[in-house]
């Protein structure tokens, strides 16, 4: 019997109020996070929670999950007693964090032993390892995941297997809180994720889903809440709703369906550019390209070489032609990305600073005013003069975004750029990827949602190691990328190992 078999008790009785929230409240500084918020989680419901970038999901989470005192309000647990982390833990609390919590210089076992903190002794830490292997095969069955390797060396999807595997295994638990667990799994442990949280909502445990994907918060939920500029705006049951009304009471007028959004025409596009490659390489049986102008994807299965040919292009050298100057923007934005002690405006306008400096010096009235400009154009919750760390986690991923594009550098490099990234703001940014192409600019673009790749010109789709497809215009469409994506498999060539 796995821990995931064995953890859920349904306390108290299915349905009955686990936690209840009242006219919960907390500033920071300035920023109303939390005003006035009212919601509650039954034992075995799953409850959906929606908002674009800086909404106060993140914030009522941590205040549920006893992280963060409230300036007002009230959390009533059903046991009752007063509500911190230490009670919270007690009573079998757990996030699931958005930002993957894997210490990435330990190995997975090591990060076990240390969330484990009674697992003290070799045999306490061998039977936590055993645990956490029985759920991983549990819930992800074909996960691959060798438990002795560093964190920091598994690809994105398999950490936040491990990150979500880990929240499955608290012995007693009764909440659990995910926040974006899915941004970076692949379809298939998506619904693999699913099926887990439903089998532990039949045991009575409570769960919060915080998303920006509408369409599973819609299929996998029993109600949602809509947040608001730290207000939660609508409470309904997910029956009785619709994509289209969820995202106009988050606020704004949004396409409802980006997956099958056109790619947009730029009516006012910069101009004339000389067409030329900006990157090239003969490593892979089908050589790979991309000139002044093309949004070229890459897509195919998470894991397969497309972050690798990323890292290439991007550091150069042998069997690699590419632009002398180009932006980068990684999926991974803790472990490289963010200047943690800088302002937004210095994180946007550092690879900036050869346009805005005058022998070497930068004008401090220019670096804000590019900071303003691109501050408004992404809609970073926060401004440009906010410590980036205060910023939402979907806010710092637009500061990233930014940076890149505030930069001159002809190619610029995305891997799987827009995790986090509410949808309003995501279809903005395809907009301005169509316009910086125009204006000559050329973009390498990983993402692990098959249905952004819609918006690229030309796609090479990936599967061990190899490219095994290049497709372009119309023939671009899901079942083509996933179809390849699980096509033969390719020769492999000793290059691409
Ligand atoms: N530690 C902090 N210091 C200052 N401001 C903060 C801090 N944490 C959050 N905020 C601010 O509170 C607001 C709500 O942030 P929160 O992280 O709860 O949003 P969110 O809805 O989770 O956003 P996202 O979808 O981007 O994760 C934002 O404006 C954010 O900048």
């Amino acid at each position: 019997m796995t821990m995931l078999q064995q953890t859920a008790r349904p306390v108290p009785a299915h349905g009955k109020t686990l936690v209840k929230a009242t006219g919960l409240s907390k500033r920071y500084g300035s920023t109303h996070a939390l005003s006035g918020v009212d919601v509650s989680v039954a034992a075995g419901e799953i409850l959906g929670l929606v908002g674009h970038n800086g909404a106060g999901k993140s914030t009522l989470m941590r205040a549920l999950a006893g992280r963060e005192a409230a300036d007002a309000g009230q959390i009533d647990w059903h046991g009752g007693g007063p509500w911190n982390q230490r009670t919270a833990e007690r009573n079998g609390v757990r996030m699931v964090y958005q930002e993957l919590a894997l210490c990435p210089d330990l190995t997975i076992s090591e990060n076990i032993a240390l969330s484990s903190p009674t697992a003290t002794g070799l045999r306490w830490r061998a039977r936590a390892e055993r645990v956490l292997v029985e759920t991983l095969d549990h819930v992800f069955p074909d996960h691959g995941i060798n438990i002795m390797r560093l964190a920091g060396d598994l690809p994105m999807p398999q950490r936040q297997m491990v990150e979500i595997a880990r929240a499955l295994c608290t012995p007693n638990l009764t909440l659990l809180i995910l926040d974006e667990p899915t941004e970076s799994l692949s379809l298939d442990a998506t619904r693999q994720m699913y099926r887990a949280l439903r089998e532990l909502a039949a045991r009575g445990v409570g769960m919060v889903l915080i998303s920006h994907r509408m369409q599973e918060v819609l299929e996998h939920t029993d109600r949602i809440a809509v947040m608001r500029d730290g207000r939660v705006v609508e409470i309904v049951e997910t029956g009785d709703t619709s994509e289209e009304r969820l995202l106009v009471a988050m606020g704004g007028e949004v396409r409802a369906d980006t997956a099958t959004m056109h790619r947009i025409e730029d009516a006012d596009s910069g101009g004339a550019f000389t067409r030329r490659e900006v990157a090239a390489t003969q490593a892979f049986e089908l050589p790979f390209s991309v000139a002044s102008g093309e949004i070229v994807g890459l897509a195919g299965l998470a894991g397969h070489g497309q972050e690798r040919l990323l890292h290439r292009l991007w550091s150069g050298g042998r069997g690699i032609a590419v632009a002398a100057r180009r932006a980068y923007v990684p999926g991974d934005r803790q472990s490289s990305g963010v200047f943690p002690l800088w302002s937004v405006a210095e994180n946007v306008t550092i690879s900036a600073t050869r346009e805005l400096s005058t022998f070497g010096v930068i004008s401090a009235a220019e670096r804000k005013s590019v900071a303003e400009d691109w501050v408004q154009r992404l809609h970073v919750k926060g401004g440009s003069r906010a410590s980036i760390t205060a910023l939402s986690g979907g806010n710092q991923q637009k500061v990233l975004v930014a940076r890149a594009f505030a930069s001159d550098a002809p190619l610029v490099l995305l891997d799987d750029p827009f995790r986090g990234v509410d949808v309003k703001t995501k279809n903005e940014l395809y907009a301005l990827m169509r316009v910086e192409a125009s204006r000559g600019r050329s973009i390498v673009w990983y993402s692990t949602e098959n249905g952004e790749m819609a918006h690229c010109d030309r796609v090479y789709v990936f599967r061990s190691g190899a490219i095994v497809s290049e497709i372009t215009d119309t023939e671009i469409t899901e079942e083509r990328i996933i179809a390849d994506s699980f096509g033969a498999d390719p020769r492999s060539s000793e290059e691409q190992r």
